[in-house]
């Protein structure tokens, strides 16, 4: 599902690379990437989701060689293949919640699924907030909204960055819930970057999360 080899990244002007270890994920497990601050979590993101060209080493996501796709390939890939709960939502204001969920496919070139929306605001048990503007939402309602604009292309890789930032310890687990729940419905693979002590723990106890430390 995804594979890594000789994997590096440099930044421009930065002095050294940050290098990978080698890793392998089974098909039908899941992921957690941690580490202390700065130690190359949202880089390994950014390039798993083909935001950063791989610069050095192999990288296999969803049984595709990144390495071997150009830019626009890339963004193709990327939309039919990745959702992405980023750190800091990005939900637009000047958009409805349903409003914002047909993005993703207008910014594909394709027509909106509003039913595929409704389908996931109802999973999601937030059907009755589709009107509403991202900021007339509480911290968990908006992160829920994120979830479900990641899914609306029924991605085969979820990504989360720092899901926990700004939780409070209930509402950690219940994002950490929601994220596995939506990967088990929808058949894929989540991949959680964090340094968050109480994600690393209610991760570790699962059996089906693998762990990579950085
Ligand atoms: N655009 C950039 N230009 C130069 N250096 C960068 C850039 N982005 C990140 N870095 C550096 O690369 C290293 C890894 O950063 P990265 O953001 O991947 O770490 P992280 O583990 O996600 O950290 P955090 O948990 O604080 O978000 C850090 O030393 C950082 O300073």
């Amino acid at each position: 599902m995804l594979a890594w080899q000789g994997l590096g990244h440099r930044y421009a002007g930065a002095g050294q690379s940050i290098r990978y270890a080698d890793f392998a994920l089974r098909g039908g497990r899941h992921l957690l990437l941690r580490g202390a601050s700065g130690s190359g979590k949202s880089t390994l993101l950014a390039l798993l989701a083909g935001l950063l060209r791989v610069q050095q080493g192999s990288l296999e996501v969803a049984g595709t060689d990144l390495t071997a796709l150009g830019p626009r390939e890339l963004d193709a890939w990327r939309g039919a293949t990745l959702g992405f709960v980023p750190q800091r939502l990005h939900l637009s204001d000047a958009l409805t919640v349903a409003g914002n969920l047909a993005l993703p496919a207008l910014a594909a070139g394709q027509r909106a699924d509003p039913a595929r929306a409704a389908e996931l605001l109802e999973a999601l048990d937030i059907a009755a907030l589709a009107g509403r503007r991202p900021h007339q939402l509480s911290v968990g309602q908006a992160q829920r909204v994120a979830l479900a604009r990641a899914l609306m292309r029924r991605p085969r890789l979820l990504l989360a960055d720092e899901p926990s930032a700004s939780l409070d310890d209930e509402h950690t687990v219940h994002m950490l819930a929601l994220l596995l729940d939506a990967a088990e419905r929808e058949g894929c693979t989540l991949v959680v970057a964090s340094h968050d002590a109480r994600v690393v723990e209610a991760l570790g106890a699962r059996d089906d999360v693998s762990e990579v430390v950085l």
